[in-house]
């Protein structure tokens, strides 16, 4: 295999002038560092591997998703624990809010992140040549680099990611609004942020901006908010946060315009909502539109995404995707799963023999959702199990029936477990409360190796007073 950059480098990429004159040829070319670029580990040290990037080193999960925003909800978190203090004794203030400090602390550890990743490609490491532009296909595994080059690759990983949509009733109006990609940076804290949306993104920033003292305002066209969360789970989400936030539901924008200094909605039943800023959180539209997929032969789904089988192979020979631009999941986890998918059939050359091949595995992706109080859930809903038609078995438990969920004198939390009568198969389990990213756990591996429900509950030790008692709690309530 030729080495890339033992030799002077070119435009800041690891090619030398020889190299630009032709087309260059690389073994690997992968669309995008976020989960694409971690997917190149030492074994592929030795590949002549081209990335191409258009944006922010490292892409969303580390520049402007997963890690700055649960830096943030840490924080939030920190400001409500002081605001519930009092009630266990601890008489507490707080004094303020340091927004530029907890701005730097974020970016602070973040950015420096991104740059080393960045300068290890681009410098360190000699296998890889780093195209800083907007990549698009020009033929089958032939790139225009958007730097002026054009590239040709054995195999091209797509891993393009997906960004947030814009409802063209805000992008039309001329209004200053923000997304993710920007609210996390704003000079300072609005005294009322305005949040378009009620997904993932919204219930997460909510909390954020509302612990750290903004009245916060959520519109979304839903009835409730994360509505494609089992309807226990939403329910009581959506009753949480009308105590704590202005939640207008089933409500979409008629108009937006600038209002002194921030932005006015007329909502479509003529009510006017004001704030300092506005928070654009209405989902995400994978990348695959931008690539010009079809000159490469990617052949792209009506919603968007790259079509894939479980191979992650895509309609093109030798190109394979992964990540929010392909996936039914938008989530870090699943990316990170992928991206080890396309690795190791990256490595066997075997395109045609599915033999030898990896299939991804995406029969139990759990998610969380780090708002306040927690959300977890993983497998089915309830609604989507009793469509399925097979005999279904509920049960919840509240944290205040366990020890722990008592000593923290809990009032909202709960765990809601699925199962199929009769065998005892974990079906779905939805948990709401303190820790729930971690306490859902234990389910998520029960599904993922065939633990039936009354031996998981029964078959091991559950430490006492340990908060995952709620679990066990709820696999011994099934009526199976
Ligand atoms: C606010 C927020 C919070 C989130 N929190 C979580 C969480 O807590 N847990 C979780 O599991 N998931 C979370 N996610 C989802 C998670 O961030 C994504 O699922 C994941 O980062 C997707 O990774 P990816 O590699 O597919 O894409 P990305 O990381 O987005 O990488 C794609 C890269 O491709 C580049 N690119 C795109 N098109 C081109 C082109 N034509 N040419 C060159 N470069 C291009 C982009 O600039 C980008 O850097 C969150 C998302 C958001 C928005
Ligand atoms: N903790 C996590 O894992 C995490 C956190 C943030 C984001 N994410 C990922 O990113 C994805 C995108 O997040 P998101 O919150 O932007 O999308 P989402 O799909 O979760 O939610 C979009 C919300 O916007 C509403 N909506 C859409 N158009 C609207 C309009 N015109 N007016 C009013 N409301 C409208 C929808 O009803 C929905 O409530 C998530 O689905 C998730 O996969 C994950």
């Amino acid at each position: 295999m030729a080495r890339v950059a033992a030799r002077p480098r070119h435009r800041g990429s690891g090619l030398t002038p020889e190299d630009v004159a032709a087309v260059t040829h690389f073994d690997i070319a992968v669309i995008g560092s976020g989960s694409g670029n971690t997917m190149l580990d030492k074994r592929f040290r030795d590949t002549k591997t081209a990335i191409l990037e258009e944006g922010t080193f490292g892409g969303t999960c580390l520049n402007v998703g997963c890690i700055p925003t649960k830096m943030f909800v840490y924080g939030a978190d920190v400001a409500r624990t002081i605001e519930s203090a009092a009630t266990f004794g601890v008489d507490a203030r707080r004094d303020g809010v340091r927004w530029p400090d907890i701005v730097s602390r974020v970016f602070g550890r973040v950015d420096p992140l991104s740059e080393a990743g960045e300068h290890q490609r681009d410098v360190l490491h000699s296998n890889v040549a780093l195209f800083r532009g907007h990549a698009r296909f020009v033929g089958p595994r032939r790139l225009d680099t958007g730097t002026g080059e054009v590239i040709t690759a054995d195999q091209v990983v797509v891993a393009a990611g997906s960004r947030p949509i814009v409802p063209e009733v805000v992008r039309s109006a001329g209004v200053r609004y923000y997304t993710n990609d920007d609210i996390m940076r704003i000079p300072e804290l609005p005294g009322h942020l305005v949040i378009l949306g009620g997904g993932f993104v919204a219930a997460e920033f909510a909390h954020v901006f509302s612990a750290l003292g903004c009245r916060v305002t959520v519109v979304v066209r839903g009835e409730k908010l994360l509505r494609h969360l089992d309807r226990d789970v939403s329910a009581r989400f959506t009753e949480i946060a009308r105590e704590r936030w202005d939640v207008r539901t089933s409500r979409t924008v008629a108009a937006v315009r600038e209002d002194a200094g921030g932005v006015a909605l007329t909502l479509d039943d003529g009510a006017q909502v004001t704030g300092d800023a506005l928070l654009v959180a209405t989902g995400r539209v994978p990348n695959g539109d931008r690539l010009d997929a079809a000159a490469g032969g990617i052949e792209l789904a009506p919603d968007g995404r790259i079509v894939v089988d479980e191979y992650q192979r895509t309609t093109a020979e030798g190109v394979y995707a992964l990540g929010d631009v392909s996936s039914a999941y938008q989530l870090k986890h699943v990316s990170n799963h992928e991206a080890r998918v396309v690795a190791l059939n990256l490595l066997q050359h075997a395109w045609a023999d599915p033999s030898v091949l990896t299939a991804a595995d995406h029969r139990f992706v759990p998610a969380a959702v780090f708002t306040a109080p927690q959300i977890a859930s993983v497998g089915m809903t309830e609604t989507q199990a009793r469509a399925s038609g097979l005999d279904v078995a509920v049960h919840i438990r509240q944290y205040s029936d366990v020890a722990y969920g008592w000593a923290m004198e809990d009032t909202e939390g709960f765990c809601k477990v699925i199962a199929e009568r009769g065998t005892g198969r974990l079906l779905g389990a939805h948990v709401l409360g303190a820790q729930a990213s971690t306490v859902i756990q234990p389910l998520v591996q029960a599904m993922s190796f065939g633990l039936d429900a009354r031996t998981m509950a029964t078959g091991q030790y559950w430490i006492h007073p340990a908060l995952t008692e709620v679990v066990e709690n709820a696999l011994l309530g099934l009526d199976l």
